[in-house]
């Protein structure tokens, strides 16, 4: 099949190269010539692992191409799927300016019968639209498709490849053949339901597992107050099948560009039909908190930050991407910065996209997690970047002004950091190094 995928960013991008696997031939197209340029020259716009050696294969085999022209990549494609962007608007609902752009020109393109596969995520109801602005352009037939995506950055590729399903929401039942022939390979778990079920599907499943990562949190922050650990909680929890174990690892909240805005925006698509959604809202708000009991372990640690040098470790909002969008980090570093602690930053990956976005006069860029930490008072670890795994943490103590590491995201084990001398805060784990929060309010109490 010939497919033509609007967008490059990582769903239109994965997803295209990932396409080209089971015999298709995909044109990526964006509009944006510098993205169509760089990956002409098979370089990846985007940091995920293995994306390059793929590009680079299907390039040089004649199964992929990329564009910057929609319209003779659409009349050369049986399939079109979009794939653009869908941001928050300021209110948190989803803005949908590039969806309908694209749907328009998508429309004015076509020479002949096609199917358009909606990927973006969009809220109930946008795939009609879609359809209303298609037809409104052209008197050629086409059907109607929405394939909600489920991939996660920096694990995309496997992800694409072995989904644990495939959701596929259609109105023509002629198309299921197809559909089930365009993933052929990924998996046998191809679900087939409705457009509006579809979308929501997308939506809820998005809502439903920001809403473990906001439960673990608050039952980390009751485990730090009763000496119970959150870690060994999680497991015991997650051993039941009902529960499951993903998704419950407790820390400083979840970011990225999909769980804030595709959260916000589902309490929107609630709001819109007189529902109040308290439930999530309540998820959002835990998140928004969550980041900033970084800020309150230090002032436990160190009083004022005046003056404080504190090392960051990780700045992505999560390990294996360079995407910062609503990273925690930003608005920890900023609380920093506004209490006038001086920042040594570090991120393997991701420090020139937090720059672009966020510099000040008290930030010093480190190209190293050492050098971050050197003559600081305190290391906060805010990514879970496995490197930080392996850093030898005696050697780390010796070289701090003070001996203090939070860690955000609970990557070392008790064993790493006994014998070590720092005084290590976790989320929802007793205290290592020194008095345990559950021992100081013990100790407050008696
Ligand atoms: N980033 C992720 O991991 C996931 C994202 N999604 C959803 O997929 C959608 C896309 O997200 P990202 O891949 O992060 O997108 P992105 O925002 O990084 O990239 C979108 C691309 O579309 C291009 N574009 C916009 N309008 C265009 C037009 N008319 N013609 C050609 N190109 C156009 C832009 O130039 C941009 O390069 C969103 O709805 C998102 O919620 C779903 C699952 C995972
Ligand atoms: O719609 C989307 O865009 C995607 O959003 C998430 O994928 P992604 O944002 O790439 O990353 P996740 O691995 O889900 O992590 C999101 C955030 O939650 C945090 N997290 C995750 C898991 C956990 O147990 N605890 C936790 O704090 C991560 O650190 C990160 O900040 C979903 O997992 C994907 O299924 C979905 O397709």
């Amino acid at each position: 099949m010939k497919l033509a995928v609007i967008g490059t960013g990582y769903v239109g991008l994965v997803s295209g190269v990932c396409f080209t696997l089971n015999g298709n031939h995909v044109i990526c197209v964006d509009k944006d010539e510098e993205k169509i340029n760089k990956l002409n020259r098979m370089e990846s716009p985007i940091y995920e692992p293995g994306i390059e050696a793929l590009i680079e294969v299907n390039l040089r085999e004649g199964r992929l191409s990329f564009s910057s022209d929609l319209t003779d990549s659409v009349r050369r494609s049986d399939i079109i799927i979009l794939a653009v962007g869908t941001p928050s608007l300021p209110n948190g609902e989803a803005d949908l300016q590039y969806i309908e752009g694209a749907a328009a020109e998508v429309g004015r393109a076509m020479d002949g019968y096609k199917i358009i596969m909606t990927k973006s995520t969009v809220p109930v109801g946008t795939n009609e639209k879609i359809r209303k602005m298609i037809a409104s352009q052209t008197t050629y037939p086409f059907d109607i498709v929405s394939a909600p995506e489920f991939l996660r950055e920096g694990s995309a590729i496997s992800d694409t490849l072995h989904p644990d399903r495939i959701v596929i929401g259609l109105d023509n039942p002629d198309l299921e053949p197809v559909m089930r022939k365009l993933h052929q390979g990924f998996t046998e778990n191809v679900f087939v339901t409705d457009i509006r079920s579809a979308e929501m599907i997308k939506y809820a499943s998005n809502a439903f597992l920001a809403t473990k990562i906001s439960f673990i949190n608050e039952i980390a922050n009751i485990c730090e107050k009763v000496g119970a650990d959150v870690t060994e909680v999680a497991q015991g929890m997650g051993m039941d099948r009902r529960i499951g174990s993903s998704f419950l690892q407790a820390g400083i909240g979840y970011g990225g560009s999909c769980f804030p805005k595709d959260t916000n925006a589902l309490i929107q698509i609630a709001g819109n039909v007189d529902y109040e959604f308290k439930l999530l809202e309540s998820v959002v708000e835990v998140n928004k908190g969550q980041r900033f009991m970084i800020i309150s372990k230090l002032h436990e640690s160190l009083g004022s930050l005046r003056g404080a040098v504190i090392g960051i470790w990780g700045l992505a909002f999560k390990p294996n991407t360079d995407d910062v969008r609503e990273a925690p980090a930003r608005e920890i570093v900023e609380a920093l910065v506004a209490e006038g602690a001086i920042v040594k930053l570090f991120d393997p990956i991701a420090a020139d996209n937090f720059r672009k976005q966020y510099d000040h006069p008290q930030l010093r860029w480190c190209s190293l997690p050492e050098e971050a930490a050197k003559d600081s008072d305190a290391v906060c670890l805010l990514t879970d970047w496995s490197l930080f795994r392996d850093i030898d943490l005696h050697k780390l103590a010796q070289s701090m002004r003070k001996q203090i590491l939070i860690d955000g995201r609970n990557l070392y084990t008790k064993q790493q950091i006994e014998g070590t001398g720092l005084e290590y805060h976790s989320v929802g784990r007793p205290q290592m190094g020194g008095l345990s929060g559950y021992s100081q309010s013990v100790a407050g109490a008696v």
